[in-house]
């Protein structure tokens, strides 16, 4: 077995897997660069490694310490670009001195083995320092995301490489001094080949990272209004209608609140339709202030607003509504006052009877709405009790 395999080669294809992956995760920060500007990291990372692997594939043919110094450092770096393109990936800070040291450490220590060659050495500094990147890579997603696919098979995947490395690193003193990467061994096929395997798993993992997040973004463009970020009417109507159903059925309180900018033609005419649109993005960010995870915020259309409250009795409502109205605006905007509209969605059997829908919600609070106007704006109505019907 172990003269089977040209080690040389193995280490090239592996550059070579890297390649393929860069080439792929390049393509997708081109076309996304705004929405994944890690890809450019994640891209880096397996090109560094390829030179580091070309480098190391011309041993014999250029000086040692290109080629040990140089090409090690390379894949090291490699490794530790993906990495940082994680962080990137979840806005996490990247990380700074102690890896700085640990580099430097690691390049003294390369350095030191060109002069004295001493391969077990430079065998537990490579792999050793390449497992404390993939466990601090790994560390990070899991920190992140646990749940998805794409998160899954790309923590294997580190996972595998991590255990490969930290082995190789705790069984280098078993290799002679002056052996080197080419000499075949049992544990040098296994450990290049998982390090291969583990490299095209984990550009997999990142790709579908990546594919994930632009997934998701498409989903929220078709779901989300892109002025207020709030639910588009169809998709609150949808989320509305089958959490009223679960309130319903679990006989729980909901509450909903109808909400309009007062005179807000007067907010364009005067000020522009720029200023008028700032203004809506602070209305829709002081409601979401207010608001808990679990409910739900439309744009029904124009400067109107929806939001659904489960598990919210009327008098908790009303509160909320108030604190939404009471809130100050943005320095940088006009003031402006709101109306808010509100019905209490009583359960089944308490309130309102059975089978309040979800229009015969908004009617509701569109009424109350209107009573708000009526009454001189800048207050909240709430609709009367047992009317729901
Ligand atoms: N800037 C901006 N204005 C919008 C947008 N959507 C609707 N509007 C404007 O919102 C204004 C709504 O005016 P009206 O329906 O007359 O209501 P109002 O002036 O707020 O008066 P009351 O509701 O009675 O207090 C119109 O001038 C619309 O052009 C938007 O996305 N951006």
């Amino acid at each position: 077995m172990t003269s089977e395999l040209d080690l040389r080669a193995v280490v090239l294809l592996l550059g070579a897997i890297g390649v393929l992956t860069s080439v792929v995760l390049l393509h997708l920060w081109r076309q996304n660069r705004e929405l994944l500007p890690a890809a450019a990291w994640w891209a880096a990372g397996p090109l560094v490694i390829f030179v580091g692997t070309v480098l190391m594939g011309l041993r014999g043919w250029i000086s040692p310490p290109v080629s040990i110094v140089l090409g090690n450092g390379c894949i090291v770096g490699g490794a530790a670009l993906m990495y940082m393109g994680s962080c990137r990936f979840w806005d996490e800070r990247l990380p700074r001195w102690p890896w700085v040291w640990l580099g430097v450490t690691a390049v003294a220590l390369l350095l030191l083995s060109t002069v004295w060659p001493h391969y077990p050495l430079r065998l537990m500094i490579v792999p050793g320092l390449m497992a404390v990147v993939q466990l601090a890579h790994l560390q990070l997603v899991w920190r992140h995301d646990r749940s998805s696919f794409a998160a899954r098979f790309l923590l294997g995947w580190i996972a595998f490489s991590a255990v490969a490395l930290a082995f190789r690193s705790a069984t280098a003193q078993l290799e002679a001094r002056d052996a080197d990467l080419f000499t075949p061994s049992v544990w040098q096929n296994i450990y290049l080949g998982s390090y291969a395997f583990s490299l095209l798993g984990e550009g997999i993992g990142l790709v579908l990272l990546a594919q994930q997040r632009l997934q998701q973004h498409i989903r929220d463009l078709a779901t989300h209004d892109s002025l207020t970020g709030a639910l588009t009417r169809a998709a609150f109507w949808d989320a509305a209608t089958h959490e009223l159903r679960r309130q319903q059925r679990s006989m729980r309180p909901a509450a909903l609140l109808m909400l309009d900018l007062d005179h807000f033609k007067r907010v364009n005419d005067t000020h522009g339709h720029p200023t008028g649109d700032r203004v809506l993005r602070d209305f829709a960010q002081r409601v979401r202030r207010t608001l808990r995870a679990t409910d739900r915020f439309g744009r029904y259309g124009g400067e109107e607003f929806v939001v659904l409250l489960p598990d919210t009795e009327a008098t908790a409502a009303l509160a909320i509504a108030e604190r939404i109205r009471a809130q100050p605006c943005a320095a940088d905007v006009p003031a402006y006052t709101v109306s808010i509209g509100l019905t209490a969605v009583a359960p089944a059997g308490a309130d309102a009877p059975p089978g309040v829908t979800l229009e015969a919600a908004i009617a509701l609070a569109d009424a109350a709405l209107y009573e708000a106007k009526a009454r001189g704006r800048d207050r909240v109505v709430q609709a009367p009790t047992g009317t729901a019907a």
